[in-house]
C-alpha cells in the first residue's frame, strides 16, 4: 500500500482525516535514520510497524465521536453529585509527543430531567480525549464540555493530576512534579459551596 493509499477500513476523524499506516511507518523509519540508527538491523526491522501501531492506539480518540461514547443515558431522578475518582489517564503531549499521565476525577450533578449516564461512560470520555495529541488544559475542558453537551447537567467538575514526561525525562528534568488542572461548569462555577464540597471529596483519599 503506497503512502497515499488508504484502505476503506482505516479509521477516520470526524473531519475525514484518516490514520495512514504506511505513512506512519515510513516516518518512523526516517526518524531512525535521522537519529543515526540503522533501521535495517535486526532489532529495528519491525520497529516502524510497531510504532505506527502504537500511535494508532495512542491517537484512537481522534477517530471516535464523543456522542457515541455518551450514548447510554437513563433517567434515575438523581439530583445530587455523581463522582468517579482516580480514573487512570494516559495522554500524549502535543509539543513533544511523549506521555503525560496521571488520574482524572469527573463529577456532575444531573439536570432537571434527572438523566444520568453509565459510570463507565465517564471514563470512556476521559479516554477518548486523552488519546489525542493534547495539552492538559484542553483535555480537561473538552471532557467537561462533552458532558455538558450530552447530559445538560446542573454542574460538571473535572480535575486532572498528571506528570509530564517532557518535564521529567528531558528539558527541565523535574521527575515527580505534577500538574493539576480543573474545569468547572454550571453550579460548580457559580456556587463556591458546591465546588468546595466536590473538591473536598476529590482530595479525600
Ligand atoms: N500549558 C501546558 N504546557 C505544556 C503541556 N505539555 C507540555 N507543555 C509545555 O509546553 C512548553 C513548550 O515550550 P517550548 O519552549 O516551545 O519547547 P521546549 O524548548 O522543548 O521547552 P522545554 O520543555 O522547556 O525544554 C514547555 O514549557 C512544556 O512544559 C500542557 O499540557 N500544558
Ligand atoms: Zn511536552
Amino acid at each position: 500500500m503506497g503512502a497515499d493509499d488508504v484502505d476503506e477500513f482505516s479509521p477516520r476523524t470526524p473531519a475525514g482525516r484518516h490514520f495512514d499506516q504506511a505513512r506512519a511507518e515510513a516516518a518512523v523509519r526516517e526518524l531512525l535514520i535521522a537519529v543515526g540508527e540503522d533501521p535495517d538491523r535486526e532489532g529495528l526491522q519491525r520497529t516502524p510497524t510497531r510504532v505506527a501501531n502504537a500511535y494508532r492506539e495512542m491517537f484512537a480518540g481522534l477517530y471516535t465521536d464523543p456522542s457515541e461514547v455518551l450514548a447510554t443515558v437513563f433517567e434515575e431522578n438523581h439530583d445530587e453529585l455523581v463522582l468517579v475518582k482516580d480514573i487512570p489517564m494516559y495522554s500524549t503531549c502535543e509539543h513533544h509527543l511523549v506521555s503525560f499521565h496521571g488520574v482524572a476525577h469527573v463529577g456532575y450533578i444531573p439536570g432537571e430531567s434527572g438523566q444520568v449516564t453509565g459510570l463507565s461512560k465517564l471514563a470512556r470520555v476521559v479516554d477518548l480525549y486523552a488519546k489525542r495529541p493534547q495539552v492538559q488544559e484542553r483535555l480537561t475542558s473538552q471532557i467537561a464540555d462533552a458532558i455538558v453537551e450530552r447530559l445538560d447537567p446542573r454542574g460538571v467538575i473535572v480535575v486532572i493530576e498528571a506528570e509530564h514526561l517532557c518535564m521529567a525525562m528531558r528539558g527541565i528534568r523535574k521527575p515527580g512534579a505534577t500538574t493539576t488542572t480543573s474545569a468547572v461548569r454550571g453550579l460548580f462555577k457559580t456556587s463556591a459551596v458546591s465546588r468546595g464540597e466536590a473538591l473536598d471529596l476529590i482530595s479525600r483519599t
